[in-house]
Formats: C-alpha cells, sequence, structure tokens
C-alpha cells in the first residue's frame, strides 16, 4: 500500500531562484516526520506545495493517493493543513471561525457542532471560545491554527511550526496531541527545535538549501555519541540564503 504522504522529486523555482530542490520523501501511517532546516531552507515552501497553496515547478507530491496538482479538494479532505503564523479571519470569535471551517468542509447540524466541540477540546479552546481571534496571544491563535486542521480528523497532517509561539506548558500539551494522534495518521511537523525531534518524530528529514541531506530516525542520527543539534549543524552549515532580488520580483 502507498504511503499516505509521498513526494518525489519536488522542486520549486521562484524565477531563477530554486527554493525546493528535487526533495523527495514518504511518510506512512503510524509516522511523525520532523521536517527540519535552517531559516530558509525551503520548508514552508515544500509543505505548502503538499496543501495545495503553491504550484510546483516539477516533481510530484501525492496525499492519500491524490495528486496535489490534478485533484485538489480530494487532497484537501484528506490533508490537516497547519500554515505558519496566525488564521485568516481575525474578527471572527473562535467559535464562529470553526464554525465556519465545518460548514466549509461540509458539515451540517449536530455534527458540525459535535466537530467543533471536539476540535476546541483537543486544542484548549473553550475558555476563549466567544473571544475574537485578532485578541488572542500568539500561543492562543496558534491553537486556532491546530484546531481547523484537525476538525475533519484527517489521515494526513501537515504542521508548519505547530508549537510556534507556545509556552512550555502548551508546547507540553500539543507534543502530547501530537504523540495520542500519531499511529493514526501520517504527520508532517516543521520546527526548528531539535528536542521536539527528539520529543516526538520516529524520522527526521534535514533539508539545505533546498535539497534533501538526511532521512533518518534520530536515533540513527545521533548515534555514536552526537546530538541531534551537532548532526544539524554539520550538515546545514551555510546556512541561510536569499533569493536574487530579480528572483523574488519574479514570483
Ligand atoms: N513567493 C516567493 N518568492 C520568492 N522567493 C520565495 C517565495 N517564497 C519563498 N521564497 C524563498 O524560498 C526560500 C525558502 O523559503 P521557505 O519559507 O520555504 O523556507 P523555510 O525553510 O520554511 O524557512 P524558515 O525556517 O525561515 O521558515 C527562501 O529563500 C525564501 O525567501
Amino acid at each position: 500500500m502507498p504511503a499516505l504522504i509521498e513526494i518525489e522529486r519536488l522542486t520549486k523555482r521562484f524565477g531563477s531562484f530554486t527554493a525546493v530542490d528535487d526533495v523527495s520523501f514518504t511518510v506512512d501511517r503510524g509516522e511523525v516526520v520532523g521536517f527540519l532546516g535552517p531559516n530558509g531552507a525551503g520548508k514552508s515552501t515544500t509543505m505548502k506545495m503538499l496543501a495545495g497553496f503553491v504550484t510546483p515547478s516539477a516533481g510530484t507530491a501525492r496525499v492519500c493517493g491524490h495528486d496535489v496538482v490534478d485533484e485538489p479538494v480530494a487532497v484537501k479532505r484528506c490533508l490537516g493543513y497547519l500554515p505558519e503564523g496566525a488564521p485568516t479571519y481575525p474578527e471572527m470569535s473562535v467559535l464562529g471561525f470553526l464554525r465556519f471551517v465545518a460548514r466549509v468542509r461540509g458539515y451540517r447540524g449536530s455534527e458540525a457542532e459535535d466537530r467543533v466541540a471536539r476540535a476546541m477540546r483537543l486544542t484548549s479552546l473553550e475558555g476563549v471560545r466567544l473571544q475574537p481571534i485578532e485578541t488572542l496571544s500568539k500561543g492562543f491563535k496558534r491553537r486556532v491554527g491546530l484546531a481547523q486542521a484537525l476538525l475533519h480528523d484527517p489521515p494526513a497532517l501537515v504542521m508548519d511550526e505547530p508549537t510556534d509561539g507556545l509556552d512550555p506548558n502548551q508546547k507540553h500539551e500539543v507534543r502530547e496531541l501530537i504523540r495520542a494522534m500519531a499511529p493514526e495518521k501520517a504527520i508532517v511537523i516543521s520546527t526548528h527545535i531539535l528536542e521536539e525531534v527528539d520529543a516526538v518524530c520516529t524520522r527526521a528529514v534535514i533539508i539545505a538549501r533546498g535539497r534533501v541531506v538526511v532521512d533518518a530516525t534520530p536515533r540513527a542520527l545521533e548515534a555514536p555519541g552526537r546530538t541531534l543539534d551537532e548532526v544539524f549543524r554539520e550538515l546545514t552549515l551555510g546556512g541561510a540564503r536569499a533569493p536574487e532580488p530579480a528572483a523574488a520580483e519574479a514570483a
């Protein structure tokens, strides 16, 4: 049976700048892949291609067997996507926004209400349910993003820095949530926090300058006697890069 998430030679060029360069990896049910890399390595762009927000320049990606370019609606049905930053519609209340998401996803009546309630429960949002999103702290906004990604209980989850902006207790809660969901789902999380990889990931894919430089279990990476931090620096030195100004304008 094919993996729930399949990425094959995926490439994204912005003008003459190649942000994602021939990236391939798969994620099976039960796996939590930590997608790591320095700033500008191409993590968000890869995730946006998986979620259908950016069109690949070359290569393919499939979610639950559906091609992200040819079958975008089928992909969105089986994928939960947490983008970087905060959810849109800042003037909506948490409850109003999640009801809206439920409606867009085709749920009505008690099923919609049950799904909204479950998503708020999983992300501990009940206490702020009537508050406009724009008045929430960064950590709570992040949780609203997480709630919308989980609302339809998708088999595949792609989360761009899910614990960004959360305090240590909230980070712990979100990691626990990811761990609890993991057996049933294929999960990709991007992160800068290497301890997060140890805490929740079954595999680490490290990307640098748009290319995959490692795809291994955290345990294999650390052996013998090296920390993940050391491995990360060794593999990604050369670090951040920026597109040529002309390329950025062409995008
Ligand atoms: N629309 C765009 N036009 C031009 N360049 C872009 C565009 N989107 C991203 N890039 C460039 O592509 C490269 C990869 O960006 P991306 O956001 O995928 O990196 P990242 O690994 O997610 O970084 P970070 O860890 O800082 O979030 C960066 O150099 C970025 O400036």
